[in-house]
């Protein structure tokens, strides 16, 4: 039997039977509800709603359910194509990318559904490690007493693991270190507000929640020691995409000399982007930003041709990030530049060559 489980996923596996669970986070921190995805579709449906969300568990989940989908007897060219349909799921996250290739090389290659589920299952606990690997790492930036920014939610809600900018900040409070969050709501969809309080209020981690546009002021300040966020996709030069509103804190975090991180597994890197403008971006529907305002109408970024645009993510290029906090070590500008980075990724310079 496999049994699988952390903060909003749980899976389990017998001989006779399989079952997938995610916590729905959409309605999180008023319910917490439960909800079992018995097929792609219905996985593919809690992707794009973010019941399910977060680079690193979209990946999962989507391979998880794969590997439902298989154990149920799915055929290989149906898997394929459900594959396919994942890895469509949402544009930003390269996890999902990843993590559906690397299921797709099994289907390829006749793998039988129980080598298939265990592909999947290898991605769960490698995330686990992915998530400690960069906490570690992370932790030895952060000094007793900081207070530290962080934006939308980066923690076990979005991973398999402890998370990624959220994980730092917990082996963090683990390790003993003194550190206060501040938290951004992260409108439109308050994934901060919302998620990374509810997992700090059950970690007993001293936070402030604060809206995105307090921010600057609390730089301006002296009120923040350091930045941490998470990312969506690095590329190859070191230009990252995340929650929109992170380049907005970058360029801050530059005028104001605060140290700015980024925190992902190699899982996120995408060495075949080559900078940030090939970085596809999600666009959202108006509704999540209006639906609040409802009262003022469209207030959305309206384009020339009347289109209504809700980007989900922005891009933050490498000139203004401290460093890279991810599993493999901790990164700079110049190893970017200098292409250092790769090396520590075999796997991913696999992919790549
Ligand atoms: C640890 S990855 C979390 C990453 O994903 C979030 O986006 P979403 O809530 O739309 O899935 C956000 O960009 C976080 O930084």
């Amino acid at each position: 039997m496999t049994h699988l489980e952390s903060l909003a996923l749980r899976f389990t596996h017998t001989p006779h039977q399989t079952e997938l669970w995610i916590l729905d986070q959409t309605l999180l921190p008023l319910k917490e509800k439960w909800v079992q995805l018995t097929t792609v579709g219905e996985v593919i449906e809690a992707i794009k709603t973010l019941k399910v969300r977060g680079a690193p568990l979209i990946g999962v989940v989507a391979a998880l359910g794969l590997g439902q989908s298989a154990i149920k007897g799915t055929c290989l060219k149906q898997l394929e194509n459900e594959a396919q349909a994942l890895y469509a799921a949402r544009p930003t996250a390269v996890n999902l990318m990843t993590c559906m290739n690397r299921m797709i090389a099994g289907i390829r290659s006749n793998k039988s559904p129980e080598a298939l589920l265990s592909i999947a299952i290898e991605l769960f606990t490698e995330d686990l490690a992915l998530c400690e690997a960069i906490a570690q790492n992370g932790a030895e930036l952060i000094a007793s007493g900081d207070h530290i920014l962080t934006h939308c939610n980066t923690g076990g809600l979005a991973t398999a693991g402890i998370g990624t900018a959220l994980g730092v900040i917990r082996k963090c409070h683990q390790q003993g270190k003194q550190v206060h969050v501040y938290v951004d709501e992260t409108r439109p969809l308050l994934q901060g507000a919302r998620l990374t309080t509810w997992e700090l209020k059950k970690l007993d981690i001293p936070y402030t929640l604060i809206t995105d546009n307090m921010a600057g002021h609390l730089m301006q300040q002296n009120k923040v020691q350091k930045i941490i966020v998470g990312c969506d996709r690095i590329a190859a030069n070191g230009d990252f995409a995340n929650k929109i509103g992170t380049y907005s804190l970058a360029v801050l975090a530059q005028y104001h000399t605060i140290p700015f991180y980024v925190a992902g597994p190699y899982t996120t890197m995408d060495w075949h982007c080559a900078d940030g403008s090939r970085i596809p971006i999600e666009q959202r529907k108006a509704s999540e930003v209006s639906g609040i305002s409802g009262a003022f109408g469209h207030i959305c970024w309206a384009t020339q041709d009347t289109q209504i645009y809700n980007p989900a993510f922005d891009v933050t290029p490498a000139e203004l990030v401290s460093g890279w906090i991810l599993d493999c070590g901790v990164f700079t500008k110049t190893d970017f530049k200098q292409r250092k980075v790769i090396q520590y990724m075999p796997l991913l310079a696999e992919q790549v060559s």
